[in-house]
């Protein structure tokens, strides 16, 4: 089956790849009484990605579609059920089971910045932990390191005596990303890693964490529902929808033009400066359990025609470097390209 390639230039090795990656969970079986009956939620189907070197790639998509569990899958916290999930060429749990390479190559800022950092430990120490954990620099090194890496995320020197309590929700986002780059790692995976700020801190931030990515040439992986966000941020895009990425390519592309009427309406639901507040996106995600029959987007989609409540469409090649997973995808007009054929 074809790949989806996250990015359009370079044929470099892919830092990760998902191969038709499933992730099924066992849940209570709704309306099950006293038994204890299971069934099974699946809350990644199918699921083919290819994270190249370099590659800046934002997941979005809404609440349930299976982001936070595909980051699980890549970051080797959970083994899939079913497919590959591949670091490198090697299967992902093997990597991080092995040694301190992939744990060292691979760092992660939550979205939760501030409960994932010690109270009781000063910026200093929360920043120096992971340089002595990999062993990074000899011990009399550590503290002009710590010192760069403060600097480095725009935290003043003096910021290495303080406690997290002490800090605003802006700084510990940038406590949190200095201890991220700590262990010079290749791949940064951030969670919803600016939400929740104003919107002058999340602007600080994301011109932060753009250019980190490009002095470094970081991989990014980045999950967000913030579209603006995607695009400021990130050159690819992956959208999901109930486990399944619907649509895949340039951010810029995706965005002025999706061809997924989810990616669309996604859009048109996103918040623009000065303008009113948009409509929500009509109806609500279906429940795992009950998924519509035929394409899973159909029960809210304003496009459907007869046959997308019978066929589930497969995520194909769309023009170039993009991917969507759609019996009538639509045209940069708006109009669905089987309108106009
Ligand atoms: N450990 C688990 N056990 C059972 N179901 C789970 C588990 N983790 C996730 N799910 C279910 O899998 C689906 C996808 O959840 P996931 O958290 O990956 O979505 P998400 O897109 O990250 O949402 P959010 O933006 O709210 O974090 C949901 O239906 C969720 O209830």
């Amino acid at each position: 089956m074809e790949q989806i390639q996250t990015q359009t230039t370079a044929p470099a090795a892919p830092v990760f790849e998902l191969i038709e990656v499933e992730q099924v969970f066992q849940v209570p079986k709704p309306n099950r009484g006293l038994s204890r009956e299971t069934v099974g939620l699946r809350a990644l189907d199918g699921v083919r990605l290819r994270i190249a070197q370099g590659a800046s790639l934002a997941l979005v998509g809404e609440s349930g579609s299976g982001k936070s569990t595909l980051l699980r899958v890549l970051l080797g916290l959970d083994a899939p059920s079913g497919g590959r999930a591949l670091y490198r060429g090697k299967p992902i749990r093997e990597a991080r089971a092995h040694g301190t390479g992939f744990a060292r190559d691979v760092a992660m800022v939550y979205q939760d910045a501030r409960g994932s950092l010690d109270p009781r430990m000063t910026v200093g120490a929360l920043v120096a932990e992971p340089l002595r954990h990999f062993g990074i620099v000899p011990k009399g090194e550590e503290a002009a390191r710590v010192a760069q890496l403060l600097d480095r995320v725009g935290l003043p020197a003096d910021a290495a005596s303080r406690y997290p309590s002490g800090l605003s929700g802006g700084q510990i986002r940038r406590v949190a990303i200095a201890r991220a780059l700590a262990s010079e790692p290749s791949v940064l995976v951030a969670d919803e890693a600016v939400s929740g700020l104003d919107v002058s801190t999340q602007a600080q931030l994301l011109t932060l964490l753009r250019g980190l990515q490009r002095d470094m040439g970081l991989t990014l992986v980045f999950i967000t529902h913030d579209l603006g966000v995607a695009s400021y941020l990130c050159e690819e895009i992956a959208i999901m929808y109930l486990g399944r990425i619907v649509e895949t390519g340039p951010t810029d592309a995706v965005l002025s033009g999706p061809a997924h009427p989810y990616a669309a309406a996604l859009r048109a639901a996103a918040p623009r400066f000065f303008e009113p507040i948009p409509e929500p996106l009509p109806g609500e995600i279906p429940s795992p359990l009950d998924l519509p029959k035929g394409c899973r987007f159909s029960s809210r989609c304003p496009a459907a025609r007869e046959d997308c409540r019978l066929r589930d469409p497969q995520l194909g090649r769309h023009g170039a470097g993009r991917a969507v997973a759609c019996l009538h995808p639509l045209t940069e007009t708006g109009a669905q390209a089987s309108e106009i054929r």
